[in-house]
């Protein structure tokens, strides 16, 4: 008998795709199902939306780093019914190990912060741009992959760290050409779920869970949000304390509910107090419907959304304690955010304010005759070393194509190197905007700019 792997299904499988090859098909060309791809026009607005993130992060004194996209699955691996780590892109791979794409960046930001060892000064100031994966059930058809920007603080445990995360989130949004008339930064903390709970007598490590749940308040129906939180074994009284939690609009009403002395509200106060300071204070609303829907977050929390409200959280993130001890290392206090390339890019558009990025060159340079061609990469190689963006012509083109292939790559003068003025020691150049054209002395091409 053959051994399992090489019954029919091998051969067939082989004959099948054999036989489609015979026929040439051709491959799939779109991109595995929800994933993109990055063409020149869509990877140029990418560059300058990833370069407004670095400007922000380097204007804000932060260091980038990056990671691998693959990690160690344990790393994602939490208990508290986070839909991110319900869809985790993990497998096995050929060296038995588990590992997985990662779906956020904040736990790769914290083990590569415990690989520092104690010797790392603090506080660490650190920002990443990164493609980040989920294994979304095909049902909703919605993307596998986005980009995160993430900038995060290590060793402040003050609110001082998140009011200077969320000034530079409002600088870049300011850069973008938005204001606080178009985006709301709602704020609040995971220390008011705390002293709910605590209150009734709930243990502090739901707080976690609670907040996945809660953070569903918003999409799914509150029987279906008050059922799962039965099943985390919390009263009635319990739930309805945290339901009205989650409708506190102001510090007064937070102070009423939690007291004076609370530790939320007194945080909470302070950061609205420090965002005066930077002139920020306009984006933020205190709002405790906002608990976010990761696990780790300790304290003070916050998402971004457009004031029409039409669309899905633009960023969030919040203070995390507790993640590096949980990871077995040095705890150390820790904020950060996650800033997605989706929405954002949706809200430009719906504003407006996506920049036209054409693809450009100074010049594009050709023969007339095969015979030059190597003249011509004589003339390219000294543009192009002087910083000038060169296209050239490779091939014997007609004139009507030339001019097209001028217009595609905007370019502002045509080099044209032509055998009478080559004898000349001269070159024709036409000057594109001006419509103009001389001969000019091939020394002289880079002052003619
Ligand atoms: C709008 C969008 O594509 N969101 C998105 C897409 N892919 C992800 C992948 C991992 C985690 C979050 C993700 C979020």
């Amino acid at each position: 008998t053959t051994a399992p792997e090489q019954t029919g299904t091998q051969d067939r499988k082989v004959g099948v795709s054999k036989a489609q090859d015979s026929k040439g098909a051709l491959i799939e060309t779109q991109p595995v199902r929800g994933t993109r791809d990055f063409a020149p026009d869509d990877y140029r607005l990418r560059q300058w939306l990833f370069g407004e993130f670095e400007a922000v992060s380097r204007l804000f004194g932060f260091e980038q780093f990056e990671t691998p996209v693959l990690e160690s699955e344990e790393l994602f691996v939490r208990k508290a019914g986070e839909e991110i780590t319900q869809q985790l892109y993990n497998f096995e791979d050929k060296g038995g190990r588990r590992v997985a794409l990662r779906p956020e960046l904040t736990p790769s930001l914290a083990r590569l912060i415990l690989a520092q060892g104690a010797g790392l000064p603090l506080p660490a100031k650190w920002f990443s741009i990164g493609q980040c994966w989920r294994y979304e059930r095909t049902t909703r058809g919605r993307r596998r992959e986005h980009f995160q920007w993430n900038m995060d603080i290590v060793g402040v445990p003050g609110v001082a760290a998140e009011a200077e995360l969320l000034a530079a989130i409002a600088l870049f949004l300011e850069r973008l050409g938005m204001s606080a008339q178009d985006i709301v930064i709602k704020v609040s903390s995971r220390k008011v779920l705390q002293a709910i709970l605590e209150r009734f007598g709930v243990p502090e490590d739901a707080v976690g869970p609670v907040s996945v749940i809660v953070d569903k308040m918003e999409k799914i129906p509150l029987e279906k949000v008050e059922e799962e939180l039965t099943e985390l074994g919390l009263s009635k009284e319990a739930m309805d304390g945290i339901v009205a939690a989650t409708r506190i609009g102001t510090l007064e009403e937070l102070q009423q509910l939690l007291g004076e002395g609370n530790e939320a509200s007194q945080e909470l106060q302070e950061l609205f107090s420090i965002a005066e300071g930077y002139g920020i204070a306009e984006y933020l609303q205190l709002d405790t419907s906002c608990v976010r829907g990761l696990a780790y977050y300790t304290g003070v929390v916050f998402e971004g959304r457009d004031r029409a409200g039409q669309l899905r959280a633009i960023f969030g993130g919040g203070r995390y304690d507790r993640l590096l001890s949980t990871f077995g290392g040095q705890a150390q206090p820790c904020a950060g955010f996650g800033f997605g390339d989706c929405v954002i890019l949706e809200l430009l558009q719906d504003k407006g304010l996506v920049p036209e990025l054409p693809h450009k060159v100074e010049d594009l340079v050709m023969v007339l005759d095969e015979q030059l061609r190597s003249k011509a990469a004589q003339i390219a190689q000294r543009l192009r070393k002087a910083g000038r963006r060169v296209d050239l012509v490779l091939e014997s083109k007609k004139m009507k194509w030339v001019f097209k292939q001028a217009e595609r790559c905007g370019a502002e003068r045509l080099i044209i190197v032509a055998p009478d003025e080559w004898e000349r020691g001269m070159v024709r150049v036409k000057d594109l905007a001006a419509r103009e054209e001389q001969d000019v002395a091939v020394d002289a091409l880079l002052e003619a700019q």
